[in-house]
């Protein structure tokens, strides 16, 4: 096994996040899931603009209880807390809204510009090089989004989990700081949140432009395994893909979409 460093720094990353919503910022050396610890505390604490991050994540949550995994030092897992009160519209916004961050922070600090694959997959030459997941909880004050981001940092080629994966370190060549990533990522996110959910054109027109999938002929999978192939024409207020196949009108909230080439089509 590959060892790795990181220079991951609470005190200079809350001086770097100094202006923003983020209040509190925890690195802590191992954890399970940034995620499930947030959540579990939204039950009895006030999380609110608490971020909580390591490069060693052991039980990693992904979407659909997928399991995401990482070796030790080979990602950047972060999440960050946001009391969203009774609000719960918009909330599949949120996922996307980490996905624009994620590609912002990207060009930013490693100078590679990401795609993005609706709803939540951070792409450098169509491998993930990140994947976010957005988790609800109920709290005796109101609602807490939990915004998880795992980033493929410096994982080497053998340490990949899936042959469909890739890495910061892998795609350009050269590893990057990862408090400057986070802060990055966590400044963009607290800038995207601050239109959130009052400004959904400005963020809808950002997303289209950001959005790989928006534009494209796609074919979309279903919960329960339904295809609905299509043209993706856009984004609505809930988060939601909206698909033209071939005149109707698919709108859906989860699903796995492929980008189809024209030889696909
Ligand atoms: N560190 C990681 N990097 C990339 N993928 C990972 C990692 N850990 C686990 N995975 C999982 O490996 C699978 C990758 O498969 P694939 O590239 O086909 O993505 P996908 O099915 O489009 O992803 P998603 O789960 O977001 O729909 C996904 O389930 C992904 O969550
Ligand atoms: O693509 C996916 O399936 C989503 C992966 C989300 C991983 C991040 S890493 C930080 C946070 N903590 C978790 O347990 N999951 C998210």
């Amino acid at each position: 096994m590959t060892n790795h460093a990181t220079d991951l720094d609470a005190d200079r990353l809350h001086g770097l996040l100094s202006g923003t919503r983020w209040r509190s910022v925890e690195v802590v050396a191992s954890t399970g899931s940034t995620n499930a610890d947030l959540v579990t505390r939204a039950g009895s604490e006030d999380v609110d603009g608490t971020v909580r991050l390591t490069t060693d994540q052991t039980a990693g949550r992904g979407r659909h209880s997928r399991v995401w995994s990482a070796p030790a030092g080979s990602q950047l897992a972060m999440s960050a807390a946001v009391a969203v009160g009774e609000e719960t519209e918009h909330l599949g916004w949120l996922s996307l809204l980490a996905g624009l961050a994620a590609a912002d922070a990207i060009d930013e600090v490693a100078g590679r510009r990401p795609t993005l694959k609706w709803p939540n997959d951070v792409l450098i030459d169509d491998r993930k090089v990140a994947g976010i997941l957005a988790e609800y909880t109920r709290a005796p004050a109101g609602g807490v989004a939990v915004i998880g981001i795992g980033i493929n940092t410096v994982m080497t080629p053998d340490e990949l989990p899936v042959p469909t994966a890739t890495s910061l370190q892998i795609s350009t060549g050269s590893a990057v700081s990862d408090t400057e990533l986070a802060a990055a990522f966590l400044r963009g996110l607290a800038d995207l949140l601050t239109h959130w959910p009052d400004d959904l054109d400005r963020l809808s027109a950002a997303y289209r432009e950001r959005s790989d999938t928006v534009g494209q002929r796609v074919r979309l999978v279903l919960p329960g395994d339904q295809t609905v192939t299509g043209t993706a024409v856009g984004v609505d207020a809930m988060g939601r893909i909206v698909l033209d196949a071939d005149g109707r009108e698919v709108v859906a909230a989860a699903g796995d979409v492929t980008h189809l080439r024209p030889l696909d089509a």
